[in-house]
């Protein structure tokens, strides 16, 4: 098959590697010149790797004449004016498989939202979303990775698990429950950078397991509260996720957590990312809905003061260990 993919960062260009090697042809859509560049001359723009068969382009109208499945690599951040810009650009139904992990703060939206706002209906197929724990510095290694297509469509959702499943190193279950796997992917991002915090801080693996344990709970309010399912936090895109992003140098929300940890100005630590730390929009919209419902997030509210209220990580961590004691609730 044919697949264009809209954005050309660490995610969209090793996933362009996993559909070539299974096969397909691919084209790369980004607004980079210099990655696109690279991405022809079987460069990857953000890791040593050598890619091949990749073709890449600046020229949105290309990629759309390309392919009618889309997958969506950019941050989330520039997602609702990518989609705008398809939208201006199409000519006939387009399938979007999100591989971002988001939800905008500014309208507590999930992107397959963002997607039915911006996206004419004649325009708009089918949708789903790819997700779980997955490095792109491990895939491109072609290093075994599990993933979840989830989508409301179940033919949908079993043709992306075609499309990216092969025996050698990437193997993908489906979901029916779209709105639990696009949750839990977009907070597990949020605890990440709490788990970075306190790694920097100086804390250790006691409470570093302390903090995945709590703050799994804290992603299955948000689902639950959001209309998703309860399991699928403790699957892939829940917990799965949470432990891959929440322990690994290779994590960007880890990363700049830790960042944060050791002292360095939380502004300066976001200014110096190479890459897309999704996981501060993440604690933004988890922080709001705290505020708009009762649900109740202490880890993810701390992170929101040390983020934009200038609290120390010191501060942070005092205030959850002096919370009231209680008995110890799995919901
Ligand atoms: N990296 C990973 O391991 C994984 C990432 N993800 C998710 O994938 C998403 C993308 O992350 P990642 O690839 O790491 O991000 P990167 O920062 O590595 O790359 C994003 C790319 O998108 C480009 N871009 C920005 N705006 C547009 C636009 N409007 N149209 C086309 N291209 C655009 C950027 O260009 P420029 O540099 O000029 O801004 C950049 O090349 C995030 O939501 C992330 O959470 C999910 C799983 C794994
Ligand atoms: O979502 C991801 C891994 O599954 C990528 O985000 P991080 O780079 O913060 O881990």
């Amino acid at each position: 098959m044919k697949i264009s993919l809209i954005g050309g960062g660490s995610w969209g260009t090793t996933l362009a590697q996993v559909l070539t090697d299974n096969g397909h042809e691919t084209l790369v859509y980004d607004i980079n010149e210099s990655a696109v560049n690279k991405i022809n001359h079987g460069e990857h723009p953000f890791f040593s790797n050598h890619i091949e068969g990749i073709k890449a382009t600046t020229n949105l109208k290309e990629a759309l004449a390309f392919s009618d499945y889309l997958v969506l690599a950019v941050p989330t951040k520039f997602m609702r004016q990518s989609l705008k810009e398809i939208n201006l650009n199409a000519d006939r139904k387009l399938h979007f498989i999100n591989v971002s992990k988001g939800i905008e703060p500014e309208t507590l939206k999930r992107v397959s939202e963002i997607v039915d706002e911006e996206i004419n209906p004649e325009w708009l197929g089918a949708y789903a979303v790819l997700t779980g724990p997955s490095h792109a510095e491990e895939v491109i290694e072609r290093k075994l990775t599990v993933l979840t297509a989830a989508s409301f469509t179940p033919w949908f959702a079993k043709s992306v698990q075609s499309l990216f499943s092969n025996q050698k190193y990437l193997r993908i279950y489906t979901s029916d429950d779209l709105i639990g796997c696009e949750v839990g992917g977009a907070i597990k991002n949020a605890i990440a950078i709490v788990s970075g915090m306190m790694t920097g801080y100086g804390l250790g693996e006691n409470a570093r397991a302390a903090l995945i344990t709590r703050g799994i709970l804290e992603i299955v309010r948000v689902v639950v509260y959001m209309g998703g399912k309860k399991e699928t936090a403790f699957g892939l895109t829940g917990i799965g996720d949470l432990i891959v992003t929440a322990s690994s140098l290779n994590s960007r929300n880890f990363n700049a957590g830790l960042r944060i940890g050791q002292g360095i100005p939380v502004d300066q630590v976001l200014n110096e990312s190479k890459m897309v730390v999704e996981g501060v929009r993440a604690i933004a919209a988890a922080k709001d809905l705290c505020r708009s419902s009762n649900i109740e997030l202490p880890i993810i509210e701390v992170a929101y003061d040390v983020i934009f209220n200038h609290m120390t990580v010191e501060d942070a961590i005092t205030i959850l260990l002096t919370r009231e004691l209680k008995a110890e609730t799995i919901e």
